[in-house]
């Protein structure tokens, strides 16, 4: 692996008391190094602390105590360098696909041009080239989901973050999105961290799937998944490697053991 993009060192983050309700511990003694330019996904129950974990990368909540290190500087705040991916896409309805991708774009002072010719190229990778003038409400949510996408890449992150990316979707849409990232993740080299509940969409997508477990929320299990790339979509129901991996999380997530020795794979 090549140098840290983010190093967690030691983070809690506890949410204040607030009226009846007591003060909450959502992470705890969490350390962790991402690596530049991997696919790491983060998946455990709900109320784990996924969410949480990636707002302090992203820089919009600070730990209680320890540090997300970046760059040299310790819990900075949010910036350019990352971008958010959510699950219901966020994006702006009184504004155009190409309004859309390009809207991360204005904050740099970039000529005209130079910003149409940007978020052309990005309307492209995610292949909508023919509905840049169209509205999200003229868009299938898979068509949203890559409006999405091409609005994170524009600006050219060095970290995208993801929460949920692709819960909206039905499977089938999900399976297309998911390979389509891949070949995106490939082409750019960018570092991807998501947040999902899909056991087999984290093996799919991951270079280490981060099992969390919650009350308080922590780092169960850091799994490599050595799956060789590119992965073709059959892997998910044919390769044995991939479906003992999803054994194991699944056994994690359910038992809190990773130990995999059942004859067919139980994720879901
Ligand atoms: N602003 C807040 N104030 C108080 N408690 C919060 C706040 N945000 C989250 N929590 C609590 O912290 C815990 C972790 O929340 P978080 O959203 O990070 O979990 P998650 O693993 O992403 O859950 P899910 O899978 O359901 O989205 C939850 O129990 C939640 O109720």
């Amino acid at each position: 692996m090549s140098h840290a993009v983010f190093q967690l060192d030691g983070i809690t983050k506890t949410y204040p008391a607030t009226g009846a309700e007591e003060a909450f511990v959502a992470l705890s003694r969490v350390d962790l190094d991402i690596a530049k330019g991997e696919f790491l996904s983060i998946i455990g129950p709900s109320g784990c602390g996924k969410t949480t974990l990636l707002n302090l990368l992203a820089g919009f909540l600070k730990p209680s105590t320890g540090t997300v290190w970046r760059s040299g500087l310790a819990n900075p705040a949010p910036g350019p360098d990352r971008t958010m991916m959510f699950q219901d896409y966020a994006l702006y309805p009184w504004m155009t696909v190409a309004e859309n991708v390009g809207f991360g774009l204005l904050a740099k002072s970039l000529p005209r041009r130079e910003r149409d010719e940007i978020v052309r190229h990005f309307i492209r990778l995610v292949r909508l080239q023919g509905f840049e003038d169209k509205y999200p409400d003229q868009l299938s949510g898979g068509m949203r989901q890559r409006v999405s996408i091409a609005r994170a890449l524009a600006p050219d992150p060095a970290v995208v973050l993801m929460d949920e990316p692709f819960g909206a979707l039905d499977s089938l849409t999900r399976d297309e999105m998911q390979e389509e990232l891949l070949s995106i993740w490939a082409e750019t080299g960018k570092t991807f961290v998501l947040v999902t509940h899909s056991i087999d969409e984290a093996v799919f997508l991951s270079d280490r799937v981060i099992a969390m477990s919650a009350k308080p929320g922590r780092i169960q299990t850091v799994l490599d998944i050595p799956l060789a790339r590119p992965r073709r979509p059959d892997i998910r129901t044919r390769d044995a490697d991939f479906l003992e991996l999803k054994q194991t999380i699944f056994d994690l997530l359910h038992h809190g053991r990773g130990a995999s020795h059942g004859p067919s794979a139980g994720g879901h």
